[in-house]
């Protein structure tokens, strides 16, 4: 299995860029891993928020492949322990997907129809954070899981 993160926007923070990288670098001993940037919107200033969540909405299901498995970033999602994160992605690798795909939303979330087509919705926490933290939270606990099934000592209870 492969693992996709799917973002809108590129992230102009430098600092939370290179973490990002620090942990895209450290997962490649593990799995298949790309985060892959949907640009802007143009224009999103002229458009409703209704309006935004669409676009950005059509744009993120023209990105997937029709075998792919779409598990949405999102405050109001399963909630998990890292090592319940760990065995969530060990029975996906089990079921024999092919590439999950982790996507988080724009500053108003998913329109309807991304809604309407993912297969579960994960939160991070109740609390709600900025689009680009969360690349670099999901990152990271993605590469947490992967220690913990390798029983690897990163993680401590
Ligand atoms: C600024 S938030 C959007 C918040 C918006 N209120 C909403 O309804 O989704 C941008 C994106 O970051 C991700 N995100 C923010 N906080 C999160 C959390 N606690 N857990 C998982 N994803 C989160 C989601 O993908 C969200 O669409």
């Amino acid at each position: 299995m492969k693992i996709k993160l799917l973002a809108i926007g590129k992230t102009d923070a430098e600092n939370l860029q290179s973490l990002i990288e620090t942990y895209q670098g450290r997962l490649k001993h593990y799995i298949g891993f790309k985060l892959e940037v949907i640009p802007d919107i143009k224009n999103a200033k002229n458009l409703s928020e209704q309006q935004q969540k669409e676009k950005e909405g059509e744009l993120i299901l023209k990105n997937l492949a029709a075998t792919d498995q779409l598990i949405l970033l999102d405050e109001k999602g399963k909630e998990f322990r890292s090592i319940e994160f760990s065995n969530y992605l060990q029975k996906k690798m089990n079921s024999g997907i092919k590439q999950l795909v982790f996507v988080i939303g724009g500053p108003y979330g998913f329109s309807d129809a991304v809604y309407k087509k993912a297969q579960g919705k994960i939160s991070l926490s109740k609390m709600t954070f900025s689009h680009q933290m969360i690349r670099l939270f999901i990152v990271e606990q993605v590469y947490r899981a992967f220690t913990i099934l390798k029983n690897e000592p990163y993680h401590h209870e």
